[in-house]
């Protein structure tokens, strides 16, 4: 987050660097910010393994895609709630992860946008249609009350904040919301395993 696509500030590229170096998992970064064009490309520089970009906010989604998988990352473009998936279906295989906000990007803790169900369920659809393997993860609001009826939608990689963060037993709270959501999901005809 960069103080400018959303109105929030956290960590940066050197942050970035140290956290690979003292550590093996795998590093997922989701830019909440304004050119990530420019940025991107850097956080896979600096290790992660992973890295998300907004539509919103991206100049060239596809060249950036590229560029981003070229450098050996997986690359995954974000929409935020008020951001339609239809315009982007061209583009999907360009991408190995698609992310729909489920709460407007800047803060943890906020309610999760049920409205955003229909948009999890018709991407899922479009994913399937063009027999993609790309990840769809949901972020924002996601927590034991929230997390079956994504993965019903046809969700399948999680981001909750303060239902690990705020739980007594955070490591406890990862395996209850995995539980879960595998649940739903292995009666899924599009699930796949990762
Ligand atoms: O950064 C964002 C939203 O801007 C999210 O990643 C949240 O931090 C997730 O937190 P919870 O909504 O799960 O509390």
């Amino acid at each position: 987050m960069d103080n400018h696509f959303v109105p929030n500030l956290t960590l940066g590229v050197p942050v970035v660097e140290s956290l690979a170096r003292a550590t093996d998992t795998p590093l997922d970064c989701h830019l909440m910010i304004e050119a990530p064009d420019r940025w991107a490309p850097q956080y896979v520089e600096a290790g992660a393994g992973s890295v998300t970009f907004h539509v919103e906010a991206a100049a060239a989604p596809v060249r950036l895609a590229r560029e981003i998988r070229a450098k050996g990352a997986r690359a995954s473009m974000a929409l935020k709630p008020a951001t339609p998936i239809e315009p982007y279906e061209d583009l999907l295989p360009e991408l190995d992860m698609l992310l729909i906000m489920t709460v407007e990007p800047g803060f943890g803790g906020q309610a999760f946008l049920d409205i955003m169900l229909p948009k999890i369920r018709r991407t899922r659809e479009l994913i399937s249609k063009h027999g993609l393997e790309l990840w769809l993860q949901v972020d924002g609001g996601v927590s034991s009350s929230t997390i079956e009826r994504c993965a019903d939608a046809g969700a399948d990689v999680f981001v909750a904040g303060s239902a690990v963060y705020g739980a007594s037993d955070p490591a406890e709270a990862v395996r209850a919301l995995r539980t879960q959501a595998e649940a739903v999901t292995a009666k899924a005809s599009w699930a796949c395993d990762h």
